[in-house]
């Protein structure tokens, strides 16, 4: 039931607790304390400077009146101004980040520098010169302590954009022509909330501080109003004959200061979906649990090699997508030259190399997803009709490409659920109802062997598998039957069992749906069970043009090409020493040639993923 979840999330959450009960009652202070205490704490007696006994806990000020019914009396309106300051600062602080995180490069730094030297001004000398220019007053003391309070926001919500801008979910979000706005509303505030609310917390113990500091310095709230810091201000002249004066608001700014971050801390793990509580699903389990399970076996292997779907040449004239002279740069520094290749309807093209080769470079060419300060060149870059160079129509560059990436964990946002993230393209550009995309979703997810698929889309993607979760987002990739589908090493990060399915979920996309796919990897094992086409890149320049089949024979003649096959697993497996890829296309030579494995179509998609990590 929601409500035990509910309690059982509040009891495993001690920080949530403790933090919430201890504000509650400051609430409930400041709520009903101006109404039962007002007279005591106001009313001026003759009974002044009394110390702590039976009808004044902790003694008299100098006007005969009770010095706890003022600390309690004051809660409501320290409170309210520390709030309303802190509450000034957030919504300020992170509308700037989060502009300045969408601004254009050279006015996104030098925001951040004149935020960071605002950061570097102490808060409180910032707080005392604004509110000095502004002059006393319970309004100036706001002011100061939000403004001052901006800076720290600004920065953390802008650098912490910048940490989800490159993650897979939000590339796709862009793919999708997702406004930026709405990115940042939708995939980047919710990833960042944690440390935000953090931030909030502390900032709310330090705006307390900050604000009792300026009524204590006489800048503050202005007699007759008070606060807590006035009170300390009004007990200074005796704080050594009547020490108990100050007791009280030091004790109520301490306890509120141990309240707000004990909350802080507790609401930020109770928004991280990972944190929930929520027990993952057992990935073993839910392996297991797959109708279909991986093939062991060499006849097995051997279906999911390359059924010679579509020319394989690759550089045919006719291809859906056409890739003719791609060069990217980033500056001066040239990360793809003058690359050329075509992908048929059907058809499977490779691209395979050394890591920092260019393979996800040239990937997100085609999709239009270059990082900033990157730019492509070509003399052609088309899928069909639609001229990939320059903007096309953002609707079309969402239905015609999918993309599948390598980390199956980060393409998904884990703040939201999965159901929410893969019906989005139905919905948002097929104008697909709700009901109907969910439906839909059920169904291809259990095509591509996504156990109790309409629990999944009620799950958050910590809870799935890496195998599930990749499979997943495969059938996301297929939501609108795209033209090309776009694989950057999709089975990389995956478990050497669950590889050889996701590959034969690959392969059999292909030839149900006629899928044309560029299918990235450095592992020439893989490429070669699957692909029809092979480019072998080497620093950004295809140095070998050859076939799945011949890479699966080990019939290939490049050196670079029968280095990479010498180095892989396989060849290891077969007799041959695992060295280091060296080759330089200038001297043509291969160190070393090693003899070429034999095996691939048997045994690569058995074969672990490559040690060397990509991206
Ligand atoms: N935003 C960028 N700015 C400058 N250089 C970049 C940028 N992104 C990538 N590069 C460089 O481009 C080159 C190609 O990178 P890319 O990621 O395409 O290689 P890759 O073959 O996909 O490698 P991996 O298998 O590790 O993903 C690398 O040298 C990389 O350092």
């Amino acid at each position: 039931m929601a409500t035990d979840a509910t309690v059982r999330r509040w009891r495993r959450n001690p920080s949530l607790l403790s933090g919430a009960v201890i504000l509650g009652l400051l609430l409930v202070v400041a709520l009903v304390a101006p109404l039962l205490l007002s007279g005591s704490a106001e009313t001026l007696t003759d009974d002044a400077r009394l110390g702590p006994g039976a009808e004044h806990l902790l003694g008299t000020d100098a006007f005969g009146r009770d010095v706890l019914a003022r600390a309690l009396v004051a809660t409501r309106l320290t409170l309210l101004m520390a709030a309303a300051a802190t509450a000034a600062s957030f919504v300020a602080g992170v509308a700037i980040g989060a502009l300045v995180h969408l601004a254009p490069g050279w006015l996104r730094e030098t925001c951040l520098r004149l935020i960071d030297s605002a950061v570097a001004f102490p808060s409180l000398v910032l707080a005392l010169v604004i509110a000095a220019v502004l002059g006393p007053g319970m309004g100036s003391a706001i002011v100061a302590i939000a403004v001052a309070g901006v800076p720290g926001f600004a920065r953390l919500t802008a650098n912490l954009a910048a940490t989800v801008a490159d993650k897979d979910y939000v590339l796709t979000a862009r793919l999708l022509g997702v406004p930026g706005l709405r990115i940042l509303g939708r995939h980047v505030l919710p990833n960042i909330s944690g440390p935000l609310l953090v931030l909030l917390s502390s900032s709310f113990t330090l705006s307390l501080l900050d604000i009792s500091s300026l009524s204590f310095v006489g800048l503050g709230v202005q007699n007759p109003q008070y606060d807590w810091g006035r009170l300390l201000n009004e007990a200074l002249p005796s704080i050594f004959a009547q020490p108990s004066v100050v007791l009280a608001p030091s004790i109520m700014l301490i306890v509120t200061g141990v309240g707000a971050m004990l909350l802080g801390d507790g609401v930020a793990s109770l928004v991280d979906p990972r944190t929930r509580g929520t027990a993952p699903a057992p990935a073993k389990t839910a392996e297991a649990a797959g109708p279909a399970a991986p093939a062991q076996d060499g006849a097995a292997q051997a279906s999911l090699a390359s059924g010679g779907a579509g020319a394989a040449t690759g550089t045919g004239q006719d291809g859906l997508l056409t890739v003719a002279g791609l060069t990217v740069r980033a500056g001066d520094r040239t990360l793809v030259d003058d690359v050329s290749f075509t992908i048929g309807a059907g058809q499977i093209v490779g691209l395979v190399g050394e890591s920092g080769s260019g393979k996800s470079t040239i990937a997100m060419a085609v999709a239009g997803l270059l990082p900033e300060g990157v730019r492509a060149n070509a003399s052609r870059l088309a899928l069909g009709d639609l001229d990939l160079l320059g903007t096309p129509p953002e609707r079309r560059l969402a239905t015609e490409i999918g993309i599948v990436y390598q980390d199956p964990i980060g393409t998904f946002n884990p703040a939201l659920r999965l159901g929410t993230q893969l019906t989005e393209v139905a919905r948002v550009h097929l104008g697909t109802p709700r009901r109907q995309a969910a439906q839909d979703m059920v169904r291809a997810l259990a095509d591509i062997h996504v156990t109790e698929p309409d629990r999944r889309l009620r799950q958050h993607p910590h809870e799935l598998s890496g195998g599930m979760l990749q499979r997943a987002s495969i059938a996301s990739a297929m939501t609108t039957n795209p033209r090309l589908l776009i694989a950057d090493e999709p089975t990389t990060a995956l478990d050497v069992t669950v590889q050889a399915e996701v590959l034969r979920q690959f392969r059999r996309i292909n030839r149900e749906h006629g899928t044309a796919m560029l299918f990235i990897s450095h592992d020439i094992g893989v490429v070669g069970v699957l692909c029809d086409t092979v480019l072998v890149l080497h620093g950004g320049r295809v140095v070998d043009r050859t076939t799945g089949g011949d890479l699966r024979r080990g019939t290939v003649t490049h050196p670079y090409t029968r280095a990479l096959l010498a180095a892989t697993p396989a060849a290891v497996e077969a007799g041959g020493t695992l060295s280091a890829v060296r080759w330089t296309a200038d001297a043509h030579a291969a160190q070393p040639s090693g003899a070429p494995s034999d095996d691939l179509s048997d045994k690569a998609a058995d074969r672990p993923p490559a040690a060397e990590g990509s991206r």
